[in-house]
C-alpha cells in the first residue's frame, strides 16, 4: 500500500509525526527522498505536493492520501474520505477590501475574484448564482485587490493575520478545511487500509486523554471511583501487604485539572498523570 503525504510546507511535519505516533515508522533518510519505506514492508510513503496528492490517489499511484480537504475539493476528484485528522485547520473565505463596497457575495456580481482555488471558486459562485470572473493566481493572493488585479479574493485564512495586514475583511465562508485521510474508492475495503485507519484513530483518540495512576486507601475506593468519570471505570490493583490499592484510569484531558484535586480530597496520593500514545477502544 502506498500513502501520499505532503513533501514540504506546514503539513509535512505533523503528517510524519502522526504516522510515527501510529507506529508506522519511516526508514531513515526520508527527508530528501521521494518515497520512504516503513516499518511495515507492505507500506510505502510517497512525498508529493499537498495540491497534487488527490491526483496521485485518483491515478492509483497511491491508494491513500493525506492532505487538506481544500485540495481534495479543488481537484474535483471523487475520493473516499476516511478520517478527519484534525490539523491544518483553516477556512477558505471570500474576502474584499475593508474600505470597499463589497459587503456580501451578491456585491461580487460582475467583479473579478483572484484565487489559488479556481474550481472551488467557480462552484461556489454557481451555487450562489453569482456571475463573477475568477482569475487564478499561485500565491500572494491578498495582494491582488491592492494592485487592481481583482476586486475580491477567495483564500485561506486561519489566524486572520494575513487578511488584517492586507486590510481585507471576510465577506463569506466558502469552505471549512482540515487535513483528511482519503482513499481511492477501490481501496476502501483493503484490510491494510482498515489497519491504517485503526492505527491513526487510536492516536487521535489518545490525544484528548490522559492516564492517571495513584494509590488510595482501600476504604476510600468508592469515593475514588465516583471522582473518576466514565471510560469503563478504573483498574484497581492490590498493593501487597497493605491496606492501599493502586488505581489506574483513563480520563479526558480537559477533566484532569478538576479530577486530580478531587482525588487528593478523597485521600488518593502519589497521583501520576501521563500522556497516552495510542488508545484502541
Ligand atoms: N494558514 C494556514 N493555517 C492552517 N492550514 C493551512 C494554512 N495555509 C494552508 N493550510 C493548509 O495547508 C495546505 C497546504 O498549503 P500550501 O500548499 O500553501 O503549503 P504550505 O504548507 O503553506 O507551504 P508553502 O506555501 O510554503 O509551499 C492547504 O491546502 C491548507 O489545507
Ligand atoms: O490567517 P493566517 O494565519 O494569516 O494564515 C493565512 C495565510 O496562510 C497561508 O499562506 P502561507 O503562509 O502558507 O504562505 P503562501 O501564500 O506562500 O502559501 C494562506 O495562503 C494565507 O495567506
Ligand atoms: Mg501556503
Amino acid at each position: 500500500m502506498r500513502i501520499a503525504v505532503p513533501n514540504k510546507g506546514r503539513l509535512h511535519e505533523p503528517t510524519i509525526d502522526l504516522l510515527e505516533r501510529a507506529g508506522l515508522h519511516l526508514d531513515n533518510g526520508a527527508e530528501r527522498k521521494l518515497y520512504a519505506d516503513t516499518v511495515d514492508s507492505d507500506v510505502t510513503v510517497l512525498f508529493a505536493r499537498a495540491a497534487d496528492i488527490p491526483e496521485y490517489v485518483r491515478d492509483g499511484a497511491a491508494e491513500i492520501g493525506i492532505t487538506g480537504l481544500d485540495q481534495v475539493r479543488e481537484s474535483g476528484h471523487r475520493l473516499a474520505e476516511l478520517l478527519d485528522l484534525g490539523y491544518g485547520k483553516c477556512r477558505l473565505v471570500l474576502a474584499a477590501p475593508e474600505d470597499g463596497d463589497i459587503e456580501s457575495v451578491a456585491d461580487v456580481s460582475g467583479k473579478v475574484v483572484a484565487t489559488e482555488f479556481p474550481n472551488i471558486a467557480r462552484t461556489y459562485f454557481d451555487e450562489e448564482g453569482i456571475d463573477a470572473e475568477v482569475v487564478e493566481v499561485t500565491g500572494a493572493t491578498e495582494l491582488t485587490p491592492h494592485v487592481e488585479m481583482a476586486d475580491a479574493i477567495i483564500d485561506i485564512t486561519s489566524t486572520g493575520t494575513t487578511l488584517r495586514v492586507n486590510r481585507l475583511g471576510v465577506v463569506d465562508e466558502v469552505l471549512s478545511s482540515s487535513v483528511r485521510l482519503f482513499a481511492h474508492p477501490d481501496a476502501v475495503d483493503d484490510p491494510k487500509v482498515a489497519q491504517l485507519v485503526m492505527a491513526l484513530e487510536s492516536v487521535l483518540t489518545a490525544e484528548g486523554k490522559r492516564y492517571l495512576m495513584m494509590n488510595a486507601p482501600r476504604e476510600k475506593l468508592d469515593d475514588v471511583r465516583e471522582v473518576i468519570p466514565g471510560l469503563g471505570g478504573p483498574t484497581v490493583m492490590d498493593v501487597a501487604g497493605d491496606d492501599t490499592v493502586a488505581v489506574h484510569a483513563v480520563v479526558n484531558e480537559r477533566d484532569v485539572f478538576e479530577v486530580v484535586s478531587d482525588l487528593k480530597k478523597v485521600g488518593a496520593s502519589g497521583i501520576l498523570v501521563t500522556e497516552i500514545e495510542r488508545l484502541v477502544e
